[in-house]
């Protein structure tokens, strides 16, 4: 019995031991399957929570190091991914600047720097002259390759610590950190002559000129917000373009001039559809003949809140906003057909139309014009655009195509202003130009200022001399009129005859002249 039961016991402690190593073979296979597992899954929770900075350690060549290798190339695939998708998300694709949200969040914390530093910053506002038109005339494909260089340009002309972005169309934003007024103007400048030289698309193999007005505000003389700041830089970018200043300060107390306007330019695009636009009348009178030779056509508009809004302040914001096309298209029309009836009814005389510097970079207008001749069956030698000098001698190359499409229909072309444009004489000449106006500042005091009357007399000689008609606009008192006949002016304009009127008033009054012909020729005569 006695060696059965030791040999029992041997077994039981062979048994016993078996199990105890079988444990431990198991706790140690266990541990280091689960350890990387539980690596596995940590790595998951950090790039879940998008912390990709740390890569899992792997070691020796198992399946769990095939694991981990191929953890970590994931990583650093949606790291890559998730930063391309972020650059995209603040970053203007054509220009590769970066986007408007990306800007504010750059003027943020530009302010927010220059509050804890005491010290100034600078918001430059820049937007391209002429943009629209080129993009509008030479389609939107050529516009993009503009913005890329324009984008190219200007980052050559910043200094490396100022910001540059897109703010979107046209519109970019420079910030100046630590600077003063003095030296943010400069700045401005700089960027101004960098947009100077044409712009060099060789993959278009073309050149175009264009400019930029800037708009300057700065931190915290203007305002302390980043909102107010860039409001405030788009008043005074406004004002640059409008004076033709290129680059403009924003000058305290211009805010409400700016929200009228931005009233207005609301108003305006409605304002066709709510026939709130008037096309008045105004006689151009020859003074050989004593006749009224053209009606010229002056547009009204009747706001229903602001009554009658000058052309003077709703021109310019239609160019600003690119309505002048339609603008003019409508008075072009409307003239047309008025004119047109009047012929009809025995009134034998032509129509003026202004034209905006933008339509004479418009290369439709000329079919525009030739489809309305048509349309209402209108001479073509009867009708007669008025160009101001200043805009023809703004890009004389771009105006000289316009102009001689129109002067190929047989339209006829007036240079209005004539005399505050600054104009060479060698210009003039290469115009294909019918007649010049002279401005009207130089004729409403003709008969009490002197150095008007020799201004007045060397227009007309030289307008004599290149054998254009030569009329003078804004004659009020009998003795401008004496003096313009007595220096061989051809056609006068002015309310000593009529100021603009509507149509019915402009008829009544055209029969009234006609009828008193005889005593109005002995005062003209
Ligand atoms: N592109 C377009 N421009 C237009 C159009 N309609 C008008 N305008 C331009 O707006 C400016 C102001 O025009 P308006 O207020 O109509 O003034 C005209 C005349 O009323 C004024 N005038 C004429 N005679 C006299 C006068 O004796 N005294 C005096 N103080 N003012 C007078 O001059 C304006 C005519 O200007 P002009 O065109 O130079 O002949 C003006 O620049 C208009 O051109 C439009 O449809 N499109």
């Amino acid at each position: 019995m006695q060696p059965y039961q030791q040999l029992k016991r041997q077994i039981m402690l062979l048994a016993t031991l078996a199990a105890l190593l079988a444990l431990v073979v198991s706790v140690v296979v266990g541990r280091s399957v689960t350890r990387p597992v539980a690596r596995l899954a940590d790595a998951a929770r950090r790039i879940e929570a998008g912390d990709y900075a740390e890569n899992l350690a792997v070691a020796g060549d198992d399946e769990l190091s095939d694991l981990a290798n191929a953890f970590n190339r994931m990583q650093g695939g949606i790291a890559e991914r998730e930063q391309r998708i972020r650059h995209q998300a603040q970053h203007d694709t054509l220009t590769g600047l970066p986007n408007r949200v990306h800007a504010l969040s750059l003027l943020e914390a530009a302010l927010e720097h220059a509050r804890s530093s005491d010290t100034r910053c600078a918001v430059l506002l820049l937007d391209l002259d002429r943009f629209k038109e080129i993009n509008d005339t030479l389609g939107h494909a050529f516009g993009d390759s503009v913005l890329e260089e324009v984008g190219r340009r200007l980052r050559n002309a910043i200094d490396s610590d100022d910001r540059l972005a897109r703010l979107g169309g046209d519109e970019f934003l420079v910030l100046i950190g630590d600077t003063d007024q003095a030296s943010a103007q400069e700045r401005a400048w700089s960027i101004i002559r960098a947009l100077e030289a044409p712009l060099d698309l060789s993959e278009r193999q073309a050149q175009v000129s264009i400019g930029a007005s800037i708009g300057l505000t700065l931190y915290p003389l203007h305002a302390t917000s980043a909102d107010a700041l860039l409001r405030r830089a788009d008043i005074a970018m406004y004002e640059a373009k409008q004076a033709q200043r290129r680059v403009a300060v924003y000058q305290t107390g211009h805010d409400e001039t700016h929200l009228r306007r931005i009233g207005l330019i609301s108003d305006l695009r409605r304002a066709r559809e709510r026939d709130e636009l008037r096309v008045f009348y105004q006689p151009k009178v020859d003074l050989r003949s004593g006749r009224v030779a053209h009606a010229e056509a002056l547009l009204r508009w009747q706001h229903p809140a602001l009554g009658t809004i000058s052309p003077d302040e709703f021109i310019p914001l239609a160019e600003h906003c690119g309505l002048i096309h339609e603008i003019t298209a409508f008075v072009l029309a409307a003239g047309l057909q008025q004119a047109s009836a009047w012929r009809e009814d025995g009134l034998e005389i032509g129509l003026a139309v202004n034209l905006s510097p933008m339509d004479l970079l418009d290369a439709r207008l000329p079919d525009r014009v030739a489809g309305l001749l048509q349309a209402h069956r209108f001479p073509a030698q009867e009708l007669i655009l008025e160009i101001t000098e200043s805009t023809v001698m703004r890009d004389v190359q771009s105006a000289l195509i316009t102009m001689r499409a129109l002067r190929a229909l047989g339209v006829r072309l007036s240079i209005d202003d004539f005399g505050t444009g600054h104009s060479s004489l060698a210009q003039l000449r290469s115009l294909p130009v019918d007649e010049i106006k002279i401005d009207k500042s130089f004729v409403m005091r003709l008969d009490t200022n002197p150095e008007d009357t020799v201004i007045v007399r060397s227009a007309i000689e030289i307008g004599h001399n290149m054998g254009l008609v030569v009329i003078a606009e804004g004659v009020e008192q009998s003795g401008s009129l004496e003096i313009l006949q007595r220096l061989h002016c051809d056609m006068v304009q002015g309310y000593f005859f009529s100021k603009p009127v509507p149509a019915e008033d402009f008829r009544r009054w055209h029969d009234d002249f006609q009828a008193n012909a005889s005593t109005r020729s002995e005062q003209i005569a």
